[in-house]
């Protein structure tokens, strides 16, 4: 679906991407996490074809993004950090947007606004911030683009509506849509991507599936005197650690935990997390 190849791209002298490869299948929920200004956003407009590479390519569907033709802008959807929405209502801003999608779905997304209590009738710019962002990202669901990319969707979504947000963004992944999800609110993304990338340092130093992490990862508290750990964090019940899994048990990957080593610079994590399964010994 999404075919990245030595890709460099910055801003004015800077440059923020060298020879950055990636591939995306669709099928699944990707999680990209990184700190503040590690490039997601830059990342994601590269992908949507709203930044050009200096050099390398990104293509989308057998498509080149950044020439944002009809064909590939039709089957993309991109809900950016800050939206701006026009003074009309719910329902008219289906009627005028909606028809540049050829899979928009106008009861799939009268359904979402009500999943997300956002009222059709009202315009949207009177709506608050959270709720225009749950009126835009329940468009979004309803466009059915083969790419949906996410930036920090979950910014300015109380508790409740993230939850809700977890939930609605599951259940609209199909075997033909790919979903590209930014946040570095880790938690955020707990129980929704299946795969996780990392953006660190200017690279991908992480591109795995939880079920690769886990084959290679424990999670959990340990003993406060315990050695061994790969990475631990204190808490009250002891210590809440990263170790490795020698005995293919399975522990729910802890993601705040990983993104918190990773950052850390633990190049023994990252070493272990690249490795086969006939090397997995640090
Ligand atoms: N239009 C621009 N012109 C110049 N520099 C930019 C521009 N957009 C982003 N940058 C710089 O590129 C770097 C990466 O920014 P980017 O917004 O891609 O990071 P991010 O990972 O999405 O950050 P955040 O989590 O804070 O949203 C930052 O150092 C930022 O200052």
């Amino acid at each position: 679906m999404i075919e990245i190849t030595h890709l460099s791209f910055g801003y004015g002298k800077h440059k923020l991407f060298d020879n950055l490869n990636l591939s995306l299948k669709p099928g699944r929920i990707y999680g990209l996490l990184g700190m503040n200004g590690a490039g997601k956003s830059s990342l994601l407009k590269n992908i949507a074809g709203l930044a050009a590479p200096w050099s390398g390519t990104c293509i989308v569907n057998n498509e080149v993004a950044s020439k944002r033709n009809p064909s590939f802008l039709q089957d993309l959807f991109f809900v950016p950090e800050d939206i701006y929405l026009p003074p009309i209502t719910a329902k008219q801003f289906a009627r005028s947007t909606g028809h540049f999608y050829p899979k928009f779905d106008n009861l799939q997304f009268e359904k979402l606004l009500t999943d997300f209590d956002i009222p059709c009738d009202r315009e949207l710019t009177k709506l608050s911030l959270g709720q225009q962002k749950k009126a835009y990202i329940a468009f979004a669901l309803a466009t059915n683009t083969a790419l949906m990319i996410m930036d920090e969707p979950t910014n300015g979504l109380d508790i409740p509506s993230k939850a809700q947000f977890r939930k609605l963004v599951a259940s609209a992944l199909t075997d033909e849509r790919c979903l590209i999800i930014s946040t570095h609110q880790v938690r955020d993304l707990d129980n929704l991507i299946d795969t996780v990338l990392v953006l660190h340092n200017n690279h991908i130093i992480l591109d795995q599936t939880l079920d690769q992490i886990s084959e290679k990862l424990n999670f959990g508290i340990i003993p406060a005197d315990s050695t061994g750990y790969i990475y631990a964090e204190q808490n009250i019940s002891g210590l809440n650690a990263i170790t490795q899994n020698t005995d293919s048990s399975y522990t729910k990957v802890d993601m705040e935990l990983l993104f918190n080593a990773i950052i850390n610079n633990n190049p023994n994590l990252i070493t272990l997390l690249n490795q086969t399964g006939h090397e997995q010994h640090i």
